[in-house]
């Protein structure tokens, strides 16, 4: 994480020109080089006021470095950023009026909970009757009245992160942005607090920038998804349209866990593009503009197969394996015919579990499968 070493309070100073204005956040055509490697290439996004926006990306896809050159701790080779309708592009962190949560909580260990989340009030100078009003009514809605005059030790990491939250939110700016503050946190309390961020964003109408590798939690806090890869964005989109329709095999792998059938495209109907699978079958994809002979890949998700009646389907194969998760199971199927090696993984219902080593036909809805170039393979 680049330069996330400075503390948040150094960005709470007055930022009375920039609040309030409801006005979206937007980037345009941002980028960061460190020597030789582009940490950020050519990001551009509008965020309207109020939307919950994630960049996902694995480790390295320039996640953090564009969150931190929107906060103004790392300054851009190029591009602009404006907050509010104002151009914040070169403006210091504090004159942004942009609230922060990072992984680390840095709270003050001298100071209790209460005083914590009153610290930025203080330095804007809000009287002291508003600040004991504001201070109480947000450690209220996350839960945390009981444990105002505690200190940051005598909490749990869950507890710290939400009075993190608490200081980012107790002086409404008018975009939190948020750099894997559930990191540190164990599973279960992480779903919770996922939850509790949720609703207090809705309840606020609060415009958030969250960055996480975490596809699952992705999924379950935003109103979009920019997904990163090699510092550019792949696309940015809402959870469902990048589950539904991946643009590239690189979202549909990453968000879907998707099968990669290789094949060759045989045409188009009004409907569907017709794929030739190497172990022999039809598919029915949806319509896609690839020249026809190209080779291709057919991305389908797990959970969008079906078991279909002998004949019907586009790949027949054998369970390699079965294996129960609740009430899902997960099936491997080894695809018979042509030189395809590669397993297929399904998940079923529990009740629709086939046995190890039937003989299974496979099937998919069209508006459930992508085909895309195989630019390795000449496509
Ligand atoms: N201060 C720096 N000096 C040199 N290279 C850097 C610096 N900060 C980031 N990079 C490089 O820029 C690229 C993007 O890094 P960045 O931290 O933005 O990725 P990320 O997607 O946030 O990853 P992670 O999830 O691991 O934090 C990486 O290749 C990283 O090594």
């Amino acid at each position: 994480m680049p330069e996330t070493d400075v503390m948040p309070e150094l960005s709470l100073a007055s930022t009375a020109g920039l609040t309030g204005s409801g006005k979206p956040l937007s980037v345009t055509r941002l980028r960061k080089t460190y020597g030789g490697v582009t940490a950020v290439d050519e990001v551009s996004m509008e965020i309207a006021a109020g939307e919950f926006v994630t960049f996902l990306g694995s480790s390295g896809s320039g996640k953090t470095t564009t969150l931190m050159m929107i906060a103004g701790f790392c300054e851009p080779d190029s591009g602009s950023i404006v907050v509010g309708g104002n151009d914040v592009t070169r403006l210091a962190p504090q004159k942004r009026g942009l609230g922060f949560v990072f992984q680390q909580y840095l709270l003050f260990p001298h100071m209790t909970v209460w005083e914590n989340v009153a610290f930025p009030l203080q330095l804007r100078g809000v009287s002291k009757a508003e600040q004991r009003r504001r201070v109480g009514e947000t450690l209220e809605m996350a839960g945390l009245s009981a444990m105002a005059r505690r200190r940051p030790r005598e909490l749990s990491g869950g507890q710290q992160q939400r009075v993190a939250l608490c200081r980012a939110l107790v002086y409404r700016p008018p975009v939190i942005l948020m750099d894997e503050p559930l990191g540190a946190l164990d599973k279960k309390l992480r779903d919770q607090l996922q939850t509790e961020i949720k609703r207090i964003q809705q309840e606020l109408g609060l415009t958030v920038i969250y960055v996480t590798h975490d596809q699952e939690e992705a999924l379950v806090l935003s109103d979009r998804i920019a997904v990163m890869r090699d510092g550019r964005i792949d696309q940015f989109d809402t959870p469902q349209e990048l589950f539904e329709r991946p643009r590239t095999p690189f979202v549909a792998d990453f968000l879907g866990a998707a099968n990669f059938l290789p094949g060759r495209l045989e045409g188009q109907t009004a409907d569907h593009t017709l794929v030739r699978l190497d172990t022999g079958g039809l598919l029915k994809a949806r319509p896609q503009a690839v020249p026809d002979g190209a080779r291709v890949r057919a991305a389908v998700q797990p959970g969008r197969f079906a078991l279909c009646p002998q004949g019907d389907g586009f790949c027949t194969g054998t369970v390699e394996t079965v294996t129960y998760v609740g009430t899902l199971v997960r099936v491997t199927v080894r695809p018979l015919g042509g030189a395809a090696t590669e397993l297929v993984r399904l998940e079923l219902p529990a009740g629709r579990a086939p046995a190890l080593g039937a003989r299974v036909d496979l099937t998919a809805d069209p508006a459930n499968v992508g085909v895309f170039p195989d630019a390795e393979h000449g496509g």
